[in-house]
């Protein structure tokens, strides 16, 4: 394993900067240690920091976003949208902490209190695609609790974890409070094999969350929440607002270059709207614009993250067509020795037994099938269950639609993509395990402590043993 991580700009080849790898062990050391100092910070000094925190961000939001723009090529108007999120974070889990987890007086003849208390250390291993705001979803809400944490980010974006972990810093939280640490699989399974580590905050891939749910297998007491991926359905169904339809598909399909785990990848329309919604569809993606971050104008689309994810997202393209799949537009490099693809259709009608696999760029199964019912059964053929949407169908539909749906995000008329952070974001089946992020985030940071109060013990009193 190399000593340092080298942080490439995917949309030229260049280099951003190197970073030097950190012992996950002495990290945890220090976290551990500085524990009890920031449980004991007062919630409203906490409030103030996070606060501060987003001031910070938000008087240098064009710096973040072009440093996640370079780094991960996602266009500059998106990288935008992603440094708001991370400032409307704050206030949304300031609600969260106080809605879902604040203190409250306990009915009954016996007074009582139902208060919260912070685990301790807490990991939060980042992914790529939204390398400030996903990690940020767990940290803020993590510190508001009053844990410390360690957070790693992706190996592919280490510059912005560099960089978000640096505003923590200048709002006043201490480096032991937040602890960078860089590295790539090693140093991830590294942490969280550490025992003092009391949980793990986790947004990537299914096969890594597997991976993380076996390290803890005999860790009951450590908390895991995990964001996976998702291989999310969209179904076009009775309706005659085709271009709409054709904008939300290609919205839900290709923003982000399609790596965005609530992207749709699977489109299942009614057999005989198919030549017309394609009629719609196919100049829209034909007409996607995908380029450099900078570029004037804007592209829709950056390239994927590296040429090596770019190559196995043509190898699952190549083994789709092999099994039968019909090329209606093809995956292919726009770009000799860079990750820009072009936005691909597969026809997979016909291809009953195809992978369930998540495939995390900018290519969309298509199939058509003849009944509702159908269509629901199409939508819930996988083993995540992220989001779904319908787009058209009546009221009636879409209630049968949202009762059958296996999914954590059922939306109507709507992209797949896009969810908002003040509402709980996760998935069920290999997508979460039941520990959904963004507004319930508050509920995985803390523990309730429930306790029954008297200034006196009085025990003999109560019971008439003496008078009162
Ligand atoms: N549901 C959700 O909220 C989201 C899910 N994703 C999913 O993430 C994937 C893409 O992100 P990637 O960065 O490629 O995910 P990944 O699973 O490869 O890596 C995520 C993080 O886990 C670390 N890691 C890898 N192996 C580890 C191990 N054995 N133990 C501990 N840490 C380990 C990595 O270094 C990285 O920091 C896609 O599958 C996507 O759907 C991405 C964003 C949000
Ligand atoms: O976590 C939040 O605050 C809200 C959820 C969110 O931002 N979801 C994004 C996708 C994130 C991803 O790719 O993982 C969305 O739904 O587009």
């Amino acid at each position: 394993m190399p000593d340092q991580i080298v942080s490439v700009e995917p949309a030229t080849g260049h280099e951003i900067a190197r970073f030097d790898m950190n012992d996950a062990e002495a990290a945890v050391q220090n976290a551990h240690a500085a524990r009890a100092e920031w449980a004991a910070t007062s919630l409203s000094d906490r409030v103030a920091a996070l606060r501060r925190f987003a001031e910070l961000v938000g008087d240098e939001a064009e710096d973040l976003a072009t440093l996640i723009a370079r780094e991960t090529g996602k266009p500059l108007w998106e990288a935008r949208t992603e440094v708001q999120a991370v400032i409307a974070k704050v206030e949304i889990s300031i609600t969260a902490f106080a809605e879902r987890t604040g203190n409250k007086d306990l009915p009954g003849p016996v007074s009582g209190a139902l208060r919260h208390k912070p685990h301790g250390v807490m990991a939060v291993l980042g992914p790529y695609n939204f390398p400030a705001h996903l990690p940020n979803g767990h940290i803020v809400p993590a510190l508001l609790a009053g844990n410390v944490v360690l957070f790693k980010p992706s190996e592919k974006t280490p510059a912005v974890g560099e960089r978000l972990v640096a505003f923590y810093h200048r709002a006043g939280i201490g480096d032991d409070i937040v602890k960078l640490l860089i590295g790539g699989a090693e140093q991830g399974r590294n942490l969280i094999a550490d025992r003092r580590v009391d949980g793990v905050l986790f947004t990537g891939s299914s096969t890594t969350g597997i991976a993380i749910s076996k390290a803890l297998a005999e860790r009951p007491g450590t908390i895991a929440a995990l964001e996976m991926g998702g291989n999310n359905p969209l179904i076009v169904w009775d309706t005659d607002r085709f271009a709409d339809a054709a904008a939300i598909i290609v919205q839900s399909a290709y923003t982000t270059a399609g790596q965005r785990c609530t992207a749709a990848r699977r489109l299942i329309v009614k057999a005989d709207l198919y030549d017309t919604l394609m009629a719609h569809l196919l100049p829209m993606v034909d007409r996607i614009v995908t380029g450099g971050p900078f570029d004037d104008p804007q592209p829709f689309m950056g390239p994927v993250i590296d040429n090596a994810a770019a190559d196995a997202l043509l190898v699952a393209h190549q083994r789709l067509v092999d099994s039968g799949a019909k090329t209606v537009r093809p995956l292919r490099r726009t770009s000799p020795d860079l990750p820009f693809l072009s936005p691909a259709i597969l026809d997979v009608t016909d291809t009953p037994q195809r992978s369930d696999a998540e495939i995390f760029g900018p290519l969309l199964q298509v199939m058509r099938v003849s009944t509702f019912d159908e269509a629901i059964a199409a939508a819930n053929d996988t083993a995540y269950g992220l989001s779904a949407s319908l787009v058209g169908g009546s009221q009636a539909q879409y209630d049968r639609f949202w009762q059958r749906s296996r999914a954590g995000i059922v939306n109507w008329n709507r992209p797949t993509n896009g969810a908002s952070s003040a509402a709980p974001f996760g998935g069920i089946g290999l997508s979460g395990n039941h520990r959904p992020g963004a507004y319930y985030a508050a509920d995985y940071c803390s523990y309730p402590v429930t306790s029954t109060e008297a200034d006196l013990p009085r025990a003999a009193i109560d019971v008439g043993l003496v008078p009162g």
